[in-house]
Order: structure tokens, then C-alpha cells, then sequence
């Protein structure tokens, strides 16, 4: 569905963050890109919503070039980003923030139509709380109302940047179970992940960022993954548990995407 070929992208001319990154996604599927703090992950994310142009390379969706278009074509494209730090409209309830967003996306680009309804099913803590307004709520209902708020725009690809980030271990389970169940509903995810862990147990493909370089994809469900995971990262085996001493079965996706899109 998404094939990046080549990017560099940078803030200032001649000093790139990403160097020559290309990447295939496959549709229906959660991938992970993991990596410490200003790898650029945030920086990819960004650049496929079309918030920054790329120096040189392309993004292509499901075979259009999308390079370089700016964000409100990319959400017509069917892309919608939930940013890193929610970036909410805090005196606005959570009423506000579902009712005011519509699907962006064009009737031929958009994947599905959430309702406000739909989306307090999937986030019921979200209705209990919808005439609050965002600065009331907590952390976690803050994240649930800024993924909620991106899938009013009916992507069809989800960019969901360190969506548990200062999140409690159980709260962040429930939003990692949300990510995992979208492909279910025809929207492919990318998100970005502090913890291989958590990347290897929740998503089908897992990229390794580091120093604004991409790794290959890793399949977590192989072998050799956390080692492979491990070595891009530049992990000792002390650094972070194996993935395998978590039980999978609670946030990953079911339906596993096709090989190739
Ligand atoms: N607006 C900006 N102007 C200039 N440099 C920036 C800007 N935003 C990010 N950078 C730099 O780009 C690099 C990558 O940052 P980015 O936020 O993409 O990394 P990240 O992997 O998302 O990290 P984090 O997890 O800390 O957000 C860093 O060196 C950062 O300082």
C-alpha cells in the first residue's frame, strides 16, 4: 500500500535526518518502526502526512505519487496522522473534537466512515468523558481522543506516532489492542514505538530506525527477530527482555497482511 523509495529528508539544507530511506507496506497490516529518541522517527511520519518535503526520493500510495503533497492532500489521500503529543484542541470537549473532524479523505480514497458512535464503541472511557473538555482528561484519554479524532478522517493508512508514550502499562495495552484490531476494519497502521518489545508483539513488520537510517523489515514472528531487532538497535541481550516472554495473543493483529501490496 505505502512504498517509500530514497527519502532524505532535513530541517536545514545539507544536514538530512533521514538518509536515502525506502520502506514497502504491505495493506490491512500494523508495522512498527522502533528507535531512540531522534532517530527520525517522528521526521518519516511527518514527511509521508506531508508536513515536510523530502530532499530527494518518493512516496508512493497504493501506485500514486504522493511526494511532497501537502497534509490536507495527504488526508484526502486517505492518510491521517495521530501526532505525538495529541495535540488537542484543549478547551474543546471531546464532543467537539469528534464532531468537528469529517472524513478528509476523497469517496474514492477513504477507507471507513467511523461515526462518533463507532468510535466511543471502540473507545467507550471516551464516553463517559465526552462533554469534557481535552486539558480535563487524563493521559490516556487524551491518546484515545486523538486516535479517535484521526480515524474520523476515514484513513485508509493510520501514521500513529509513540501513541503510548507516558501511558500506564495497562492503558497502553488497550490502545495497542485498538491499533491491532484496525486492519480488521480495512485501515493499515504505522506507528512508531519506543520498545522493540512492544513493536515485536504488536505488529506483522517491525523497521529499526536508528541515526535516520532504516533498517530491513523484520518479521517478529521468526526466530532470529529479537536478536535481529536487537542488533539494529545496538542492544546487548541484557537490555530488554525477549519479546517471547510476553504473551502475544493480547494486542496482536489477526489478520496478518498479504505478502506483497
Ligand atoms: N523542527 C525541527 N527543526 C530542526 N530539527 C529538528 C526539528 N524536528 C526534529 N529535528 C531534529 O531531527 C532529528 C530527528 O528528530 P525526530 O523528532 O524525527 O526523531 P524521533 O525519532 O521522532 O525522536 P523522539 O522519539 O525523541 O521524538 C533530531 O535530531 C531532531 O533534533
Amino acid at each position: 500500500m505505502l512504498r517509500i523509495g530514497e527519502l532524505t529528508v532535513g530541517y536545514e539544507p545539507d544536514v538530512p535526518v533521514l538518509h536515502t530511506v525506502s520502506m514497502a507496506l504491505p495493506p490491512n497490516g500494523v508495522h512498527a518502526i522502533v528507535g531512540p529518541n531522534g532517530a527520525g522517527k517522528t521526521t518519516l511520519l511527518h514527511t509521508i502526512a506531508g508536513h515536510l518535503r523530502p530532499t530527494t526520493g518518493y512516496v508512493m500510495l497504493d501506485g500514486r505519487d504522493i511526494t511532497g503533497i501537502r497534509a490536507v492532500r495527504a488526508a484526502r489521500a486517505g492518510i491521517a496522522l495521530a501526532p505525538q503529543g495529541r495535540r488537542l484542541w484543549s478547551s474543546l470537549t471531546v464532543r467537539d473534537h469528534l464532531t468537528m473532524t469529517r472524513p478528509a479523505a476523497t469517496a474514492q480514497e477513504q477507507g471507513r466512515d467511523w461515526s462518533v458512535d463507532d468510535l466511543l464503541d471502540v473507545f467507550p472511557a471516551l464516553a463517559a468523558r465526552l462533554h469534557h473538555r481535552a486539558h480535563e482528561l487524563s493521559g490516556g484519554e487524551q491518546q484515545m481522543l486523538t486516535l479517535a479524532r484521526a480515524l474520523r478522517l476515514a484513513p485508509r493508512l493510520l501514521l500513529c506516532d509513540e501513541p503510548t508514550e507516558g501511558l500506564a502499562p495497562t492503558v497502553a495495552n488497550r490502545i495497542r489492542a485498538v491499533l491491532a484490531d484496525l486492519p480488521r476494519h480495512g485501515v493499515t497502521v504505522l506507528v512508531t514505538l519506543p520498545q522493540a518489545r512492544a513493536a515485536a508483539n504488536l505488529a506483522h513488520t517491525v523497521h529499526v530506525l536508528t541515526a535516520g537510517r532504516l533498517s530491513d523489515p523484520v518479521d517478529p514472528t521468526t526466530t532470529h527477530a529479537d536478536d535481529l531487532i536487537r542488533r539494529h538497535l545496538g542492544l546487548t541481550t541484557d537490555d530488554e527482555p525477549s519479546p517471547r516472554t510476553e504473551p502475544r495473543t493480547t494486542v496482536r493483529a489477526c489478520h496478518r497482511p498479504p505478502a506483497h501490496g
